[in-house]
């Protein structure tokens, strides 16, 4: 089910939201002389799916890796559950809750799916030095974790294959056991980088179905995606970036329909399928 409602007012760049999770204020990161991203003001729904759209170069990637500890801004602040994350780093934001997947998978190929697994929890008490003194406190918590690890594979299908290395997977099911393993630190916010990217047909389904899940269990999802499909299936709420700003947000099918999109974005494909694009869709399918 779609969620709507999600904002006050307007739908305009920088909207209010009912419930915001995210609320960015100013943000700006210059490499050089280019301007990658420059938000105003932007505020991501709780408890629904928002999609990041936007041409190549537009600066998604750079405003994920800004909001998830991966890099530093010029300016600005931005907060999660109204805590402020400005230089929180990676490992502590996925602490609080936030966590994120990347365009070109990280699982460690010499790894199996389950310590692949094992590697996202965190809280570890073996990570404490006091508490690593208790033997049977650790493996204790080792146990849960392999227990929750086993579950969330089970989930993704993946169960069968917890001693292969993940090396050994295809490029979809490594997109999984990605977003897999981020549910490892039982996140609110979850964001995904292109999560279709090199995906097989056969797992899109799949993928789709784990996405809203997430959103059914409470989480909050945003994801960067080129996959005109996915993002009108999937998004609640959709945001609009090119040359480093906010220019367009609302319901999917109001912002896929705004000329103002279709300008900076949309305009060379409009004809063309996206799913063609990205070789999920035949042309002759798409027809
Ligand atoms: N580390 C870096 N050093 C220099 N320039 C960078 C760096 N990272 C990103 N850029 C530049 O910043 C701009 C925004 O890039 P970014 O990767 O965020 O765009 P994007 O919207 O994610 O694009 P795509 O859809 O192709 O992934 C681009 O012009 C890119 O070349």
């Amino acid at each position: 089910m779609k969620s709507t409602g999600l904002h006050k007012g307007e739908a305009v760049p920088g909207a209010a939201k009912v419930d915001p999770i995210i609320v960015i204020d100013g943000v700006t990161r210059t490499f050089g002389g280019l301007t990658a991203v420059d938000v105003e003001h932007l505020e991501i729904p709780r408890n629904a799916i928002t999609a990041l759209i936007g041409p190549n170069g537009a600066g998604k990637t750079t405003l994920f890796n800004l909001l998830t500890g991966f890099d530093k801004p010029d300016a600005g602040t931005w907060t999660f559950d109204g805590k402020s994350l400005h230089g929180v780093p990676a490992y502590r934001a996925a602490r609080m809750g936030l966590v994120r997947t990347f365009q070109l998978t990280k699982a460690l190929g010499l790894l199996t799916v389950l310590e692949n697994m094992k590697l996202g929890a965190t809280k570890q008490t073996g990570e404490h030095f006091w508490q690593s003194l208790i033997p049977g406190m650790w493996r204790k918590q080792e146990f849960d974790i392999e227990d929750r690890a086993m579950r969330i594979l089970e989930k993704f299908k993946l169960d069968a294959k917890k001693d292969d290395f993940a090396a050994s997977l295809s490029g979809g099911q490594r997109k999984l056991l990605e977003m897999a393993r981020a549910l490892m630190v039982q996140p609110r916010l979850v964001m995904l980088d292109e999560p279709m990217a090199g995906v097989n047909p056969a797992l899109t389904q799949s993928l789709l179905d784990h996405i809203l899940d997430l959103k059914d269990e409470g989480m909050t999802v945003l994801f960067v995606e080129h996959d005109m499909h996915m993002v009108r299936h999937i998004a609640d709420w959709v945001v609009v970036m090119a040359e480093g700003r906010i220019v367009a947000e609302g319901p999917p099918d109001a912002v896929m329909n705004d000329p103002a999109v279709i300008d900076a974005y949309l305009g060379a494909h409009q004809e063309i399928d996206l799913g063609v694009v990205t070789g999920r869709v035949s042309a002759e399918e798409a027809k």
